[in-house]
């Protein structure tokens, strides 16, 4: 899916390079209406086979500051291609993107890849944690990413792995941990350049009820501490009770 394929590219392309120049402009008081995030009338039209395919079909919706929100909905609902519209990794055909009080779905492919750097973090589903590197490695290359400042590398790290319960396994590599450690990982990975919008892809589709519970515990966690909104797809109902909002989507609509 282009959601895991893209960000995996900017891993490793970022992996090998010097910490990034930020030439986009601070969000406007980071809000359009009182809104972190808003969709107006989004449709996505992909051509599969010569034949256009509507996935997207005319979408409304709004993050605020702070809420835990859920995209529910079959496979192949396009929960999925929501979220990489939401993420800037794909644009809407037609319809509007703001965020953090600018038009999104207007910006230029650079401007984006830099929003997107600079103030979303992204949580998959297969966690997509270097292999070689220990966790806190894994967080202070997301800060590389971010061009963070190197001093501050250490400490936020150190803070973002307390933050998620992982104290303890700072210096274990991703085969070393559970399932949900390693999620939690990823999760420290995905705050630590403190982005405002944390995205996720179904992140306790691998995890068993328990996991899921402690990772829906450390998203409010981290909601309440770090003032991120995070909206996440899910198949799972037993997690949606902890969820501010549900969009449920059934074939490219919101019901
Ligand atoms: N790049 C593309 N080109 C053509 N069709 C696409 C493309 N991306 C997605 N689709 C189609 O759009 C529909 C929705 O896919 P999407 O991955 O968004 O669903 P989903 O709800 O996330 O499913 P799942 O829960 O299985 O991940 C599917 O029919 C898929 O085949």
């Amino acid at each position: 899916m282009l959601f895991k394929k893209r960000v995996n590219a900017e891993v490793e392309q970022t992996e090998q390079t010097e910490p990034i120049e930020q030439s986009v402009q601070p969000p406007d008081k980071k809000l359009h209406n009182g809104k972190l995030l808003e969709v107006i009338n989004v449709e996505r039209v992909f051509q599969a086979g010569g034949a256009p395919l509507k996935v997207l079909k005319g979408l409304n919706m709004e993050l605020r500051p702070s809420q835990l929100v859920m995209l529910r909905g079959r496979s192949g609902s396009g929960k999925t291609t929501l979220l990489n519209c939401l993420g800037g990794l794909d644009t809407p055909t037609t319809g509007e993107i703001w965020f953090g009080g600018r038009p999104f779905h207007k910006m230029s492919d650079d401007d984006r890849t830099l929003v997107r750097r600079k103030e979303m973090g992204f949580i998959f589903q297969a966690f997509a944690l270097m292999p070689l590197l220990s966790a806190w490695e894994n967080v202070v290359l997301s800060l590389r990413m971010a061009g963070t400042p190197r001093a501050l590398w250490k400490d936020r790290a150190a803070h973002c792995l307390e933050l998620v319960g992982l104290e303890k396994r700072m210096h274990h590599r991703p085969f070393e941990l559970s399932g949900g450690e390693q999620q939690r990982v990823a999760i420290a990975k995905a705050i630590a350049h403190q982005p405002i919008l944390l995205l996720a892809d179904e992140p306790t589709a691998e995890l068993d009820s328990n996991m899921s519970a402690q990772i829906m515990a450390v998203f409010q966690n981290i909601i309440r501490t770090e003032q991120v909104t995070i909206c996440m797809t899910t198949h799972d109902p037993t997690i949606l009770e902890v969820a501010d909002h549900v969009y449920e989507m059934v074939d490219g609509k919101f019901i």
